[in-house]
């Protein structure tokens, strides 16, 4: 029987109640202290406003060999805050490997969003930048199933029309970003009309590359 975890009555309240009481505070705080900023921005961005939770539910499969439970992708936007049940199945791409993240009980995964490589692309030279990056995952299928995992969803502003990208305070001469400003509406308009493994994310806004039609 698969999703003990999840069947274990409180489980999904005390996930939340963590996140609210935890996650969001703290973990948020912390990335953006390695980057040098300071708390006020974190507020200005509305980053701790706007999450919300998905439950994911991956039936068993037959044939696992013939799909995927979840094609290739990053993340669009800040931080993911990840619960897998005991089933397994989530892989990260590291050096061009795939990399088996096993569930640990109690634990969770964070993944670190494009949006939040953008800005850490402001902050630090080029070497930092490649230790604090977006990650490349996906889910395999299964034949034992069904799996559960329940992510949340650290979400930043409310996609507008606002450009979003320099931490002002963090910009200096000799430390230029790669990156052109975002326009948050535009981004997750195009996350969501394109296919996830197709999805370029950051690389659209990379500077000296052809943009967004009509940009
Ligand atoms: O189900 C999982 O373990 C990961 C799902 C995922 O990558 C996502 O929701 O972005
Ligand atoms: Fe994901």
């Amino acid at each position: 029987m698969s999703s003990q975890l999840f069947a274990e009555g409180q489980c999904l309240t005390t996930y939340s109640c963590t996140l609210e009481n935890w996650e969001v505070p703290c973990s948020l705080s912390y990335y953006w202290r390695l980057l040098g900023s300071n708390q006020d921005t974190l507020k200005a961005w509305n980053v701790q406003k706007n999450a919300h939770l998905c439950d994911h539910y991956y039936p068993a499969c037959p044939r696992p060999e013939l799909t995927l439970g979840v094609r290739k992708h990053a993340d669009p936007l800040f931080l993911t805050v990840l619960m897998q049940d005991e089933i397994g199945g989530l892989q990260v791409l590291h050096e061009n490997q795939w990399v088996d993240v096993p569930p640990i009980r109690g634990g969770f995964v964070v993944n670190i969003r494009n949006f939040l490589q953008l800005s850490e692309f402001l902050s630090f030279d080029t070497v930092s930048n490649d230790k604090f990056k977006s990650n490349k995952h996906r889910v395999l299928a299964n034949r034992i199933g069904p799996r559960i995992s329940v992510p949340c969803f650290l979400n930043g502003p409310v996609p507008s029309s606002k450009l979003y990208g320099l931490i002002k305070e963090l910009i200096s001469e000799g430390n230029p970003t790669p990156y052109r400003e975002v326009q948050l509406d535009k981004y997750i308009a195009k996350f969501l009309s394109t296919g996830l493994d197709e999805y370029q994310g950051l690389d659209d806004y990379y500077r000296g590359k052809k943009i967004l039609q009509g940009d």
